[in-house]
Parts: C-alpha cells; structure tokens; sequence
C-alpha cells in the first residue's frame, strides 16, 4: 500500500514507523524530526523495536496524495488544516487516529472515503528519528456510520478488513470493527472521563481508582453515554463507566494526554473531548453538568497560557 502519515508526532511516527516494514510510507513532519527521518531513517524503540526508511517531509504538497490510504495523527483541534491538505489530493482512503470525535470534520471536506480508527497503543517522541513505543495496545478502523444514525452493521466493511491486515502484516494489533460508531464514542467516554479530571487534579489516572476523583470521571463518562444514546448509539452508562475503570487500571502509571498537555503548557484537545460532549449534548437537549465544568475550567486555563 502507499500511505501517508499526515502529522508524525509521537502516534504517527510509531504507526508510520512500523508501516514502513511492508508499505510505501510517506510522514507528513515537522523539522527536525522530517530531515532525521530522510537522511537516518525511524528507530522504533520500547515495546517495539524497528529501524524502517519511510519517506520524511515537512510540505504536504510534495507527498503524494494520491495515495491508497493517508492517516491523520495531528491533534485534533488541526483536524481541519489536515483535512484541507489531504484535499488537495486524491487519497483513496482517509482514517484519523486521533482521540475525540474528528471523523465528521474530515468527512465534511473528504467524504465517503473517510473510515474512522481509534489507538490505545502508547507513543512518545525521543527525539528527532526516534519514538518509543510506551504500551503495546490496539487499533481499530470502520465504517461509521452518521452519528445521527448510528447503525452499525454485522460485518466489517471490506476496506476496513484491508486497512486492518496492512498494519497486522507489519506487527500492529488492528481489527476491522464493525460498530466503530460505538467504539468512538465509547472511547469519547472515556477519554472525558479519564483526561478532564487528570489534567485539572494533575494525577496519574490510577489515581480515579479512588474517590473522590473515581466519581468525577463516572459522572463525566455517563454523560457521554448520555448524548450517545441520543444520537442513536447503543451505548449504556455501566458500559461507559465499566470502559473507564479497565482504562484507568490498565493505565495506572499513565499521565493522560491532557494532563501532560497542561503540564507542558501546550494546548489541549478539550474541544474534542469534553467540549464535544458539552455541544453534542446542548444540541440534543441533554445536559452535561460534569463536562461543562469541565471544559469551563481547561478553557479558563487554556485562556490564561495560550493567550486563548
Ligand atoms: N501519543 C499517544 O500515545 C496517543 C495519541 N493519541 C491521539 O493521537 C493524536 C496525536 O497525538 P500525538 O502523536 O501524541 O501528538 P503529537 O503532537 O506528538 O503529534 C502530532 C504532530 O502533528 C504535527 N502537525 C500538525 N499539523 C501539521 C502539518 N500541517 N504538517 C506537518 N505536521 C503537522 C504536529 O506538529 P506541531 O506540534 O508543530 O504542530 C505534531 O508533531 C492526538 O489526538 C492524541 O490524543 C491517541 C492514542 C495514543
Ligand atoms: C486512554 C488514555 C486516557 C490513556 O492515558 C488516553 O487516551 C490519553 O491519555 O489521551
């Protein structure tokens, strides 16, 4: 396959690295990162150990767009940039790993050819042409449907099934999912769950294995369940706040990607996580107390950091 990673930080860097054993790859980077990666190739260190020479640039309009399949591993909230440059070309398929809800954004500019993809695996960057892999997890890619007619189907769509074996032949655990609408917003439940109450109490999220912080994230993440039922996927309050709590043991040790977010003093992707279940909710008549709060207070901060 021809893939291009459009936006090899951390995620991309470790997929993109990884995709390069079998695939054509192309990383959409920034310098140093890029020109390390031209001239030395990518280590993949940690959990997974590979050494691959996909193809580096910071300028996405000297990657070949028209490509088999581009993956988008920006941060959410540069969803929409991404989206503008992929449409410059003609990737055949478009599929965010991104956390939140990003998958309409792309849809808007990209259409059908958008497939929605979740990752549990853990990434971070050492330094120019190196990332480590933190935590061996799972991907997973599929149809979803509109959120406002979240029919998931029996069986997982064919291009899901060939997205899915081209990471399994270079050793990534990925699944083609045929209820990726649920996945998503389970997944949506608990990163609000998880990553609001981490940032603000600043707490690995072992630490909501106890109260009173376990409570905050159960109430965050039911909400979520909340507006996901609404908009018509099945998903249940004891499923969102049982998800949470395998999260939450799973990754004890973990700072979560907001609270390492506040901690740098960089932006967050509370738009897309916590804000998305505010707005969703305001939208479908479903209050979000937990999540407003929230939001409320990472903005308040966000304000005060980033000049807004
Ligand atoms: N890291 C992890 O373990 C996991 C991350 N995720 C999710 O994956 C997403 C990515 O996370 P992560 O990899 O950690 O984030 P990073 O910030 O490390 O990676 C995103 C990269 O994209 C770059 N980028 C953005 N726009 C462009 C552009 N137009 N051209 C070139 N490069 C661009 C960014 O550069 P710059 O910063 O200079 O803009 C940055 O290097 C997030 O939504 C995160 O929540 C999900 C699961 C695990
Ligand atoms: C699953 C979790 C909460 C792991 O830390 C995560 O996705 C994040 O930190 O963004």
């Amino acid at each position: 396959m021809e893939i291009v990673v459009f936006g090899a930080g951390a995620l991309g860097s470790l997929v993109g690295g990884m995709l390069a054993r079998e695939h054509q790859v192309t990383l959409v980077a920034r310098d140093p990162h890029a020109r390390r990666i031209a001239g030395q190739g990518l280590r993949v260190v940690g959990d997974l150990d590979a050494h691959t020479r996909p193809r580096a640039t910071t300028d996405p309009t000297s990657a070949d767009l028209t490509c088999d399949l581009a993956l988008v591993t920006v941060k959410a909230y540069d969803t929409a940039t991404a989206a503008e440059s992929l449409a410059t070309g003609d990737p055949a398929l478009v599929c965010a790993l991104s956390n939140g809800l990003t998958e309409e954004t792309l849809a808007e500019r990209l259409g059908d050819r958008v497939i929605a993809g979740s990752a549990t695996y853990g990434a971070e960057l050492v330094g120019p042409g190196e990332v480590r892999c933190t935590g061996v997890g799972r991907i997973h890619v599929g149809e979803f449907a509109d959120a406002r007619l979240a029919e998931d189907g029996d069986a997982a769509s064919d291009r899901a099934e060939r997205v899915a074996a081209a990471f399994r032949e270079c050793g990534l655990a990925c699944e083609a999912d045929p209820r990726m609408s649920r996945r998503r917003w389970e997944k949506l439940a608990v990163n609000a769950g998880i990553n609001a109450v981490t940032a603000l109490a600043r707490v690995p999220n072992g630490a909501l294995a106890d109260e009173p912080g376990r409570a905050v994230a159960h109430r965050a993440a039911r909400e979520a369940a909340r507006v996901a039922r609404v908009e018509g996927v099945a998903l249940s309050d004891e499923e969102a706040v049982d998800a949470v709590d395998t999260v939450v043991a799973e990754t004890a040790a973990n700072r979560s990607s907001m609270r390492r977010d506040v901690e740098s003093g960089s932006r967050t992707e509370v738009d897309a996580i916590t804000g998305a279940v505010v707005d969703r909710g305001r939208d479908r008549g479903v209050d979000t107390p937990t999540n407003r709060t929230m939001a409320d207070l990472l903005r308040t901060w966000e304000r005060d950091h980033n000049g807004g």
